[in-house]
């Protein structure tokens, strides 16, 4: 059997031979397919489609083939217990719009009742099962939550890129019970990734924000091996302060940032001003202050106008940008002015990579999707992929027993 060859030697890991969806027989199959779902929601609406989007081709060549469509995400962070906000309802709903097919969804992901209504699909049908973050049993990688999920189907396809760097049953676990196999987006993404940023034009400007500043962080260090500048804002930013009230292991792995920059002459700039909003007996407060006057008790939502003007001057000069992470807090103006400066920014530069959840809504609410050169999927996936590590889903995909 052919199987599709994912060269990893510029990113420093190991060939990888991952076997694609097009290699499987999928008609009349039951095909469990782990998706990433995990959209931005707005009162209860799904906010930006970007993921549900992208995941399409996948679905739908599997539905045009005769398989039976049983699709698993995760949705937030609801830690092992059901947080009716994060039920994938919504999700279901835009997933029938765009595919202009019926969804059919669950309130569980696994025992007899998700069992039957598996065994009551036709050829073609869909089946959305329960945010699988709903057990704690998936973020633990819970071998028998993992086999719970592979008897539902005869195949495991992963298409979900925006978690591939998490190890968790749905991800990895669920690869070792059934023949699995890499989806259209996974795949797409692992060679538009190596393609642009394998050996990236430089000079190469990496931007980092967000607000998932534990994860992010530590990955980093390890990136600026590869980074001509590193530009720091969002959360992430407070990490640098001198004054700090970030966690100890924050502020750690910023000094190890600053101290890995000086020695590999990498330039690395951070806010010298801030913006944000004091709330007193007076009322709401917006203020702007350099980031050695911060106001007390005022909570930093955004980098200061000179911050941008700088980040937008330093992103000018790349031949290759790669951003992951908003700024600011840019889903309430006017925190969004910092993060549409560098999403204008980075949209004009030569090569563009904008990667997250979030990231990617932040550029299309900026108006710059149709200039970037790519809009991945993944933002915490693609900086660690960016960082030479192997991630965990690609890795049991090449391993699973079908591939071998
Ligand atoms: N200074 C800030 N204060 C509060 N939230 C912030 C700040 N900067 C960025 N954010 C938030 O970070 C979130 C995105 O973080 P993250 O999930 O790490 O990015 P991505 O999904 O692009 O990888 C956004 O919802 C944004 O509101
Ligand atoms: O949204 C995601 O990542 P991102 O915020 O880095 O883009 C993925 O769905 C992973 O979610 P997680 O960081 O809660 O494991
Ligand atoms: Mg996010």
């Amino acid at each position: 059997m052919i199987r599709r060859r994912v060269r990893r030697s510029v990113f420093g890991g190991k060939d990888v031979r991952v076997r694609s969806v097009r290699e499987l027989s999928v008609t009349g199959k039951r095909v469990l397919v782990r998706v990433d779902f995990n959209v931005p929601l707005a009162g209860g609406t799904v906010a930006d489609d970007t993921r549900i989007r992208a995941a399409l081709p996948t679905i739908s060549y599997l539905c045009e083939r005769g398989a039976v469509v049983i699709l698993a995400s995760h949705l937030g962070r609801p830690k092992g217990r059901r947080v009716e906000e994060l039920r994938l309802d919504p999700v279901a709903a835009t997933l029938e719009r765009l595919l202009g097919r019926p969804v059919r969804k669950v309130n569980d992901c696994v025992g007899a009742h998700v069992e039957a209504q598996v065994a009551a699909l036709g050829p073609g049908e869909i089946l959305l099962l329960e945010n699988v973050r709903f057990y704690p049993e998936e973020e633990a990688n819970d071998p028998s939550f993992a086999r719970a999920l592979a008897r539902l189907a005869d195949l495991f396809v992963n298409d979900a890129f925006g978690v591939a760097h998490r190890a968790n049953a749905s991800t990895v676990g669920v690869a070792a019970f059934l023949p699995a196999a890499a989806g259209f987006l996974l795949e797409r993404e692992l060679a538009v990734l190596e393609g642009l940023l394998g050996a990236p034009a430089r000079p190469f400007v990496v931007v980092a924000g967000g607000a998932k500043v534990a994860d992010k962080i530590g990955v980093l260090s390890s990136l600026m091996a590869r980074a001509d500048a590193l530009l720091i804002g969002g959360k992430m930013a407070a990490a640098f302060w001198s004054d700090s009230a970030a966690p100890a292991a924050e502020r750690q792995a910023a000094q190890e940032i600053l101290a890995r920059a000086a020695a590999c002459g990498v330039r690395l700039l951070t806010p010298v001003d801030a913006a944000g909003v004091l709330n007193s007996g007076e009322g709401r407060r917006f203020w702007t202050a350099g980031s050695d006057a911060l106001p007390a008790g005022g909570e930093v939502l955004d980098i200061g106008p000179e911050t941008a003007a700088r980040f937008s001057r330093e992103i000018g000069a790349a031949a290759t940008v790669f951003w992951n992470g908003p700024v600011g807090k840019f889903e309430e103006p006017p925190f969004d002015a910092g993060t549409k400066t560098v999403a204008r920014a980075v949209a004009a530069a030569p090569a563009s990579v904008v990667g997250g959840g979030d990231t990617a809504a932040a550029a299309r609410a900026a108006g710059v999707a149709a200039a970037l050169s790519h809009i991945s999927t993944g933002g915490g996936a693609t900086l660690k992929f960016l960082a030479g590590e192997v991630l965990p889903a690609v890795a049991a995909l090449a391993s699973s027993a079908g591939a071998r």
